[in-house]
């Protein structure tokens, strides 16, 4: 059971949304902003040695915070405006791929430093593009740069000479190549886990139904039956509303067994728990309690109440027909039912409603008695 969450203060409402579906990207969102402040800083410190012209490198810390404001209204309202995580992911690399390519036309002798950015994208990208998307955004962001440093070797050789970028061009190249391929391999590895968590999500929904359901009739098994009787308990506790506990279990059963065999006894305990089940609410506990006894637990009911529910449970049994039992042997049950009394704990009431039912038994069988 995962905790509540806890309400949120107005300012982290205003901030980070009602609820907590957008704290995981909001906090990629906040490493990406520091990333940013971080590389304005050295933008800055380049405008200050003089190596970075100032227009162009205010323009680029005008854009960059910019584009950092942009993408934090766009997380934040992206329920609103229909944006999937992926979509955000991939408009964040592709701007942040032109500045970080804009970066390197204007800083000078540090620009190597831009390549090594390029590649941070390109890994932050790995968890959220899928593959296609990864490769086109790797593609797209080579040529660019690419294009950039010929121009640059064509308009400043000085700063840019043509040996270098061609290095440069290389370089970034084949890196990205290997981060785009092993994002490639996150991506399938990502993909493989995804179905193994699936599959034991099934698994571990199929072993609870197994050990909460009684496989012949499907009702809950005796350990289920158990652990809800624990938690009636509790809650009765505190709450004064009257519990019947009732014990049914099928006449001369034995005699089908014996008569018929075992697969046609099967077929009756199948057919007694079908056609007992619609008397029996939602909030009611229906359990297959030994090998042809059953336990019903009824919450916020009176004992006449109780009586009257067993009783047309019989009715509808007394109507069933099983394949291979002829008609003359109805399918018939002794039941007890009792009223919890205050205070008594629902084993005593289960042992109270099993003696009563054997005085069913006793007295004749196939017959309800409230005790
Ligand atoms: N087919 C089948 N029989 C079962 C199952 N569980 C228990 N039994 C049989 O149920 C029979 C119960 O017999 P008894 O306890 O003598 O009761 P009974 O014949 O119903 O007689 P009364 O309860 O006195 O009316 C035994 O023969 C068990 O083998 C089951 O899952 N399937």
């Amino acid at each position: 059971m995962t905790a509540p969450e806890k309400p949120r203060s107005p300012l982290a409402r205003l901030f980070m949304g009602a609820d907590h579906t957008l704290d995981r990207l909001l906090a990629y969102w906040f490493a990406t902003c520091a990333f940013y402040m971080a590389s304005l800083a050295v933008l800055v410190a380049e405008i200050l040695a003089g190596t970075t012209p100032p227009q162009a490198g205010l323009i680029l810390i005008g854009a960059g915070m910019a584009g950092v404001t942009s993408f934090y209204l766009l997380v934040r309202f992206s329920q609103r405006l229909g944006l999937e995580y992926w979509q955000l992911a991939l408009y964040q690399a592709v701007w942040a791929m032109g500045c970080i390519i804009a970066a390197y036309a204007i800083t000078g002798p540090i620009r190597g430093a831009s390549m090594s950015l390029m590649l941070v994208v390109m890994v932050f990208c790995t968890f959220a593009l899928r593959p296609r998307q990864a490769v086109a955004l790797a593609a797209t962001a080579v040529v660019c740069i690419g294009v950039t440093m010929w121009c640059m070797a064509r308009l400043d050789p000085a700063q840019y000479p043509p040996a270098v970028e061609l290095m440069n061009f290389i370089l970034i190249a084949l890196g990205m190549t290997g981060v785009t391929a092993l994002s490639g391999a996150m991506n399938r590895l990502r993909a493989r886990l995804k179905d193994q968590k699936a599959e034991l999500q099934k698994a571990l929904e199929r072993i609870q139904t197994l050990a909460t359901i009684d496989e012949l009739t499907a009702l809950a098994n005796r350990r289920h039956a158990h652990a809800v009787l624990s938690a009636e308990e509790e809650r009765i506790d505190g709450a004064p509303g009257p519990v019947c506990v009732a014990l049914l279990d099928l006449d001369h059963f034995k005699l089908v067994n014996d008569r018929y065999g075992h697969a046609c006894g099967d077929a009756v305990l199948r057919a007694f728990a079908d056609a007992a089940r619609p008397e029996v609410r939602n909030r009611d506990l229906f359990a297959r309690w030994g090998g042809e006894e059953f336990l019903l637990m009824l919450p916020d009911t009176r004992l006449e109440d109780a009586h009257r529910v067993v009783a047309r449970m019989k009715e509808r049994v007394a109507s069933v027909e099983v394949d291979g039992v002829p008609p003359a042997l109805r399918i018939t049950f002794s039941a007890g039912v009792v009223q919890r009394k205050a205070g008594e704990p629902l084993s005593d009431a289960i042992t109270r409603a099993d003696q009563a039912m054997y005085t069913a038994k006793s007295t004749g069988r196939d017959r309800v008695i409230a005790a």
